[in-house]
């Protein structure tokens, strides 16, 4: 339970927001199936990457936790990975469990994969099938954990599409056959987060893309090397939001991951009238840069589309930032939403309407009334144990004229154990 601040005085100065998750785990994973060491600079010490190099060290690899920043991970190859003797657990983090399953059905690594409550009620259906397609053999619960990972004989050239607007689904796919030495094709017209093809051959690995299709060809080894991690979009999307919708407000992000395929928050925001600057910074891979935001009058516009895929983490605090926008904004395409670590359909338009804001769900996202002052006279909000949305609400409260009270405010771990240090250290 935590009493949240209010921002009275607006939000000034700047802050560096931890490493980005996705590439932290994709750096770990790639760095276990090399043969020697990797060092990852910058890695998000959070509780789901600590359930991807948990499974890592179960598979074998050695991780060595130098300092704050340096992470060595050491692979012994695809074929240095071993059969775990423990069953595997994947936490709360629905990136952990697939793209470690599509690796150990890739090299044939028998398992048993188990998650927390939230994740053993996300589909898995989605990863299953398209893996059965080229000859894994995996059992699940009617489609959720547990997983059993059996003996698997990955086809050894094969062709898919992707059929869920997924970068979970794509990279298991990919890993998969990465893992068994195959000729992956793979065609993503969603354009989802690209960070496996795009990290793979910082690690030596060939990925050709043409168009909308990724090939890797067959037989492909992982190098070790040394991957820089930036700080992640969707962590930053918070302060992005607080320091627009927040009067009197001027703040600063720095090193921030700007990866296209992440900045979707930064397009909407911009379309809806927001005052943000981008400072492009030395590329080391993914490009990163500073991101200045001032108070700014938003107003409603129309959300969905292609766009949703590069925001889909980012949608709870774009819709409280559509709660301060004059007029209507209208999220759409978003369906996805339902199956995060809650339905985050349901989750924000129940917590946000405790605060007096007007959001209407719908079948795949929503419709938001704005121009609603926040209200709060001890009002009890709930992150229903998600991360997102429990940090979506603290922001909220900056702007309400009461008090807020979080009654789970624990959920932060997952994905940004600093977030209440840094916003102590703003208001
Ligand atoms: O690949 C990744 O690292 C992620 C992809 C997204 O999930 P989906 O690909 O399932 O949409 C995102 O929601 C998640 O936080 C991280
Ligand atoms: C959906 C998320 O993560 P995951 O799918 O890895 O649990 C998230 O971080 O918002």
């Amino acid at each position: 339970m935590k009493s949240l601040p209010t921002a009275k005085q607006g939000l000034n100065g700047s802050l560096i927001v931890p490493g980005d998750k996705s590439i932290s785990h994709r750096a770990l994973m790639f760095g276990a199936m090399a043969n020697g060491t990797t060092t990852i600079l910058n890695r998000l010490d959070s509780a789901d990457v600590t359930s991807t190099m948990n499974v890592l060290r179960s598979l074998g690899a050695d991780i060595d936790i130098k300092s704050d920043t340096v992470t060595e991970v050491v692979g012994h190859g695809i074929r240095g990975l071993k059969k775990p003797n423990i069953p595997l657990d994947m936490g709360n983090s629905g990136t952990s469990t697939r793209l470690l399953t599509g690796l150990m059905a890739g090299a044939d690594i028998e398992a048993e994969v188990h998650g927390d409550n939230s994740l053993s009620k996300r589909p898995m259906d989605r990863i299953i099938d398209p893996l059965t397609e080229i000859g894994a053999n995996i059992d699940s619960q009617n489609g959720h954990l547990p997983l059993q990972i059996h003996q698997s004989k990955i086809a050894s050239k094969f062709a898919q599409t992707l059929k869920v607007g997924s970068a979970q689904v794509k990279s298991s796919i990919l890993l998969a056959g990465l893992a068994a030495g195959s000729d992956v094709s793979l065609t993503d017209s969603f354009h989802t987060r690209n960070h496996t093809e795009a990290m793979l051959p910082k690690f030596g690995v060939k990925v050709d893309i043409e168009g909308d299709t990724i090939h890797i060809p067959a037989d492909q080894t992982l190098q070790p090397t040394e991957i820089e991690v930036p700080g992640d979009i969707s962590s930053a999307a918070f302060w992005i939001v607080a320091g627009l919708i927040t009067p009197n407000s001027k703040l600063k992000i720095k090193n921030v991951g700007v990866n296209e395929t992440r900045t979707g928050i930064i397009t909407v925001l911009k379309e809806m009238g927001a005052n943000i600057s981008i400072d492009m910074k030395d590329d080391f891979g993914e490009p990163i840069a500073d991101i200045t935001v001032t108070t700014s009058q938003l107003h409603g516009i129309e959300v969905g589309g292609s766009i949703i895929p590069s925001l889909i983490d980012e949608l709870p605090i774009i819709v409280l930032a559509a709660t301060q926008a004059t007029g209507t904004t209208v999220i759409k395409d978003a369906a996805e939403l339902h199956v995060k670590e809650t339905d985050r359909i349901e989750t924000v338009q129940e917590e946000l309407t405790k605060l007096g804001a007007d959001v209407t769900p719908t079948s795949d996202g929503f419709i938001i009334n704005g121009g609603t002052p926040l209200q709060s006279d001890n009002i009890h909000v709930f992150g229903h144990g998600d991360h997102r949305i429990a940090m979506m609400l603290s922001i909220a409260a900056l702007i309400t004229d009461g008090s807020v009270i979080l009654d789970d405010d624990d959920s932060v771990k997952i994905s940004y154990p600093t977030f209440f240090e840094n916003l102590e250290g703003l208001v």
